[in-house]
């Protein structure tokens, strides 16, 4: 396929800024389609000496590709003098942290088909030995048609098989093995799980926990651990310090505190082979089997 450049795109407006890309909406000037462009800066990233993270995105998402429908695309990637391009998927309809906030928060059953839509991506994401570790309603799209697009990879993590054990080890160990590469990466105060905090290290049950989290703010509208400062937020976190308002919905409350569990292999799910059988169907839990199946439904609550 041709090379492509920034001058094959008409750029407008940004639709989302982190630490280290901006994202912005962009036009195909050849095809008039609607893409998400992600744009880093060279020296930036040079000088905060991310470039492992940048080239950790690019090769989760092309480990993805495009074959499970609840992850964002990546269809280009180009460079200039001065920056990187990654041409994305375009999520029409925003992030799930704006929707909850707009509504408030969701009904039941919007809240189980949006938690179903989560297992189903997390089933893929995980089968494919990649840990997304910063899960949080911001890294959760809405598509043209209202089905989550999870995105921004820059912090996963792709689980290693050593072949000659035969073990599950990661790049958690290999960063802590080597001082050059340490890395003290945490994911984002709120949604970042015990053991992340404790021991810097993260497996699959790291994102069960993040679903957790998830599902009791879709539900309550508001987030499970607060604080006026990280630290508070770390304390709330580590000593499980949590309650559930008046009314929150029992089913949803049977499967989160099944998933804001400290032991990460004590969570819901942890233990299971692919796909996360206990998550689906634990008898009276959020996720009934309809909620699987059902695609239909996805509006939201008031
Ligand atoms: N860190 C990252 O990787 N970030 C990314 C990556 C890919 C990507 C990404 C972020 C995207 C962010 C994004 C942001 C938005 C957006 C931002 C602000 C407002 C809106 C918005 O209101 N859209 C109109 C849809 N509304 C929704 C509610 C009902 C009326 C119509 C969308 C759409 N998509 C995106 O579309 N694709």
């Amino acid at each position: 396929a041709r090379r492509r450049s920034a001058s094959d795109y008409r750029f407008g407006k940004v639709l989302g800024e982190g630490s280290f890309s901006t994202v912005y909406l962009a036009k195909d000037i050849h095809t008039n389609k609607e893409y998400a462009i992600k744009v880093l800066e060279k020296a930036h990233i040079i000088r905060e000496k991310k470039s492992e993270y940048v080239m950790r995105e690019k090769e989760v998402l092309r480990i993805l590709g495009s074959s499970c429908p609840y992850f964002v695309r990546l269809y280009w990637t180009f460079q200039d003098s001065e920056h990187l391009y990654f041409v994305l998927t375009y999520a029409k309809n925003g992030e799930l942290l704006k929707q909850i906030d707009k509504c408030g928060c969701f009904t039941i059953e919007c809240a189980r088909y949006y938690a179903a839509e989560m297992v189903l991506a997390l089933e893929y994401l995980h089968g494919k030995g990649i840990v997304h570790r910063d899960l949080k309603p911001e890294n959760v799209l809405f598509d043209e048609n209202w089905h989550i697009l999870i995105t921004d990879f820059g912090s996963a993590k792709i689980l290693k098989t050593d072949n000659t054990e035969n073990q599950k080890c990661d790049n958690d160990a290999l960063d802590k093995g080597d001082k050059r590469r340490r890395t003290s990466f945490v994911g984002t105060a709120q949604f970042v799980s015990p053991e992340m905090l404790s021991e810097s290290s993260s497996s699959p049950a790291s994102d069960l926990w993040a679903l957790g989290c998830i599902i009791y703010q879709m539900v309550s509208g508001v987030m499970p651990f607060r604080g006026r400062s990280e630290f508070l937020i770390f304390q709330k976190i580590l000593n499980l310090e949590y309650e559930y308002p008046d009314g929150f919905d029992p089913q949803a409350k049977d499967l989160v505190q099944k998933l804001l569990v400290k032991n990460p292999i004590e969570r819901l799910g942890a233990t299971d082979e692919a796909p996360y059988t206990s998550i689906r169907f634990v008898e009276g839990n959020l996720i009934l089997k309809q909620g699987l199946i059902d695609k239909k439904k996805g509006l939201f609550a008031r």
